[in-house]
């Protein structure tokens, strides 16, 4: 593997950010095959660089890197992790704008969206640095006279993980800063489309005086991606799995994971109802399902997908959605000012989107606004009303810019469509019943739920799914747990 020297640290332009090796044991490496794949700007299809396409040797390597490293890197103290994080993250925050300029360069996303994402990203670092203190274990009242009892949290060990492109900065914060501070090590594999961001981070990790193999970063395309993530998944080296991705790719890689029995969490894709009660002010349910469907071009796990509306202020919410939609949101290149919408990340979700559409529109749906491709990869922001439970849009994750509207009658039938789907990642609803709030959020059957709030994530919640959606929680306390294994001791013999 040949080494290249990375640019000089501190504050930089982004195009420095722009590492364009893999990032193992702390030195930027090619693949062994020296193969390498192209990356492109969503908005103008215009090529970005090229980076490393490793295959499953290079993984294993990386994997033994990251397993030598456990061995020191579990030794170190709670508050030395803690520091390593907190700078981190501070990092971050001081190269928040030149990463932002990165991160829509590679994604696409507006560049307000992509600085509230390396917020959000380095949320998870300071928020973890915080929690390694307090990984904390038990001693047990005892049964037997001369035995203590005691509980160890330690940690699980080298930790896989495998990335989606949607947030290419905070889903890596979210794993990574959790593993870290409970002292595992990690190696990632970021998702083709954004590895850029990825990269940027192993930079600043280094910075920030992380040691080499404690974060690896391995690169590949698409073609190499399932020999990587078995490499990842059946390796006894590795101890847990953490995937954020499509349920396809979930199931298959908890599959994988069997062999060798790891812990697996899995974030997957959600199909999450958006409800408006009769009794919901209107225009705030308006700008809630703004957020909720809207953000990132709809391309979220926790984006509304199903909009269920009463029958007595359904049309009042449709007319006042459209109106929103058309005077608020902007399609372009998410560099450019004033865009709210940026492209989709390919030809093929434009694709699935125009399918979508063009399904709904068969089955009876009326396009209220928007409904075309604007050319390359952007589409129209889009509302459709006379949406109904048949239709694609409302069966399956849409992953884009569709709002499908649905009538309901009673709160009794609305809980009951909602919670007809294999998904449970996230539900939201407005209402001012305090009876029903309380009713409705303790019987959608869901991960995360947002009352009277349209955008709920924060690293201090715990984030992640019921049923499909998938297992283990990411964020907030919880989330470290996921990277420590309990060790119950018993001490005898004590007079
Ligand atoms: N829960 C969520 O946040 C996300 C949900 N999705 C859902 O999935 C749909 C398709 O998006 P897509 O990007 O294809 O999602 P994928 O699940 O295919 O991609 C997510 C990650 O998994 C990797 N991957 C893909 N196939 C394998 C494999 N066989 N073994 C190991 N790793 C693999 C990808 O690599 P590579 O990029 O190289 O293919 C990427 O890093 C979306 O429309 C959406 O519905 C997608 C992304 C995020
Ligand atoms: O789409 C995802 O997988 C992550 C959603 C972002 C968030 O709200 O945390």
């Amino acid at each position: 593997m040949d080494n290249v020297t990375p640019p000089k640290p501190g504050f930089r332009a982004a195009s420095s950010f722009v590492y364009d090796k893999a990032f193992v044991n702390g030195e930027w490496v090619a693949a062994s095959s020296g193969k390498t794949f192209e990356v492109l700007n969503p908005a103008n299809g215009k090529l970005i660089g090229s980076v490393p396409d490793m295959d499953a040797t290079d993984t294993e390597n990386a994997i033994k890197v990251a397993y030598k490293a456990f061995q020191s890197w579990k030794e170190t103290t709670a508050k030395e992790r803690s520091a390593l994080l907190r700078r981190w993250g501070e990092l971050m925050v001081e190269n928040k704008e030149e990463l932002s300029k990165l991160l829509t360069t590679e994604m696409g996303k507006p560049l307000a969206e992509s600085a509230g994402e390396l917020g959000y990203g380095a949320g998870f670092l300071e928020l973890f640095a915080e929690e390694a203190k307090r990984v904390e274990g038990d001693i047990i009242q005892t049964p037997i006279k001369t035995r203590r009892l005691l509980v160890l949290k330690q940690p699980i060990g080298v930790s896989g993980m495998i990335t989606p492109w949607n947030f290419p900065s905070a889903m890596i914060t979210r794993k990574a800063g959790a593993a870290i501070a409970a002292g595992c090590t990690v190696v990632l594999k970021p998702a083709e489309d954004t590895p850029y961001s990825a990269l940027a981070l192993c930079e600043l990790a280094k910075e920030a005086g992380i040691p080499p193999g404690v974060l690896n970063v391995v690169t590949c395309s698409r073609d190499n991606a399932s020999q990587v993530g078995r490499a990842l998944c059946e390796s006894p080296l590795v101890t847990k799995m953490s995937f954020t991705g499509s349920t396809v790719v979930g199931k298959l890689l908890l599959q994988q994971c069997a062999s060798t029995v790891k812990k697996v969490s899995l974030e997957l894709g959600g199909n999450a109802p958006f409800i408006v009660f009769q009794s919901a002010d209107v225009d705030a349910a308006v700008q809630g399902a703004m957020g909720a469907k809207f953000r990132c071009s709809g391309q979220t796990c926790v984006c509304a997908n199903r909009i269920y509306v009463h029958e007595s202020i359904y049309d009042e919410f449709v007319q006042k959605l459209a109106a929103t939609v058309e005077k608020d949101l902007k399609v372009g290149d998410g560099i450019a000012p004033g865009t709210t919408q940026g492209p989709l990340i390919n030809k093929k979700a434009v694709e699935k989107i125009e399918a979508h559409v063009q399904d709904a529109v068969t089955k009876g749906a009326k396009v209220v606004c928007g409904g075309k491709s604007k050319g390359g990869n952007f589409f129209e922001p889009t509302v459709l009303s006379e949406v109904t439970g048949d239709m694609r849009c409302s069966k399956e994750e849409i992953f884009g810019p569709i709002a499908g509207i649905l009538r309901f009658k009673t709160e009794e039938e609305v809980v009951a469509l909602a919670n007809t789907t294999s998904s449970g990642l996230a539900g939201y609803f407005y209402s001012r019943d305090l009876g029903q709030i309380w009713r409705v959020a303790e019987r959608l059957e869901s991960g995360l739920v947002g009352v009277n709030e349209g955008v709920i994530s924060v690293p201090d919640a715990p984030f992640g799914g019921w049923k499909e959606s998938g297992l283990g929680r990411e964020g907030g306390r919880y989330g470290i747990d996921e990277y420590l294994e309990i060790k119950y001791v018993c001490m005898g013999g004590l007079n």
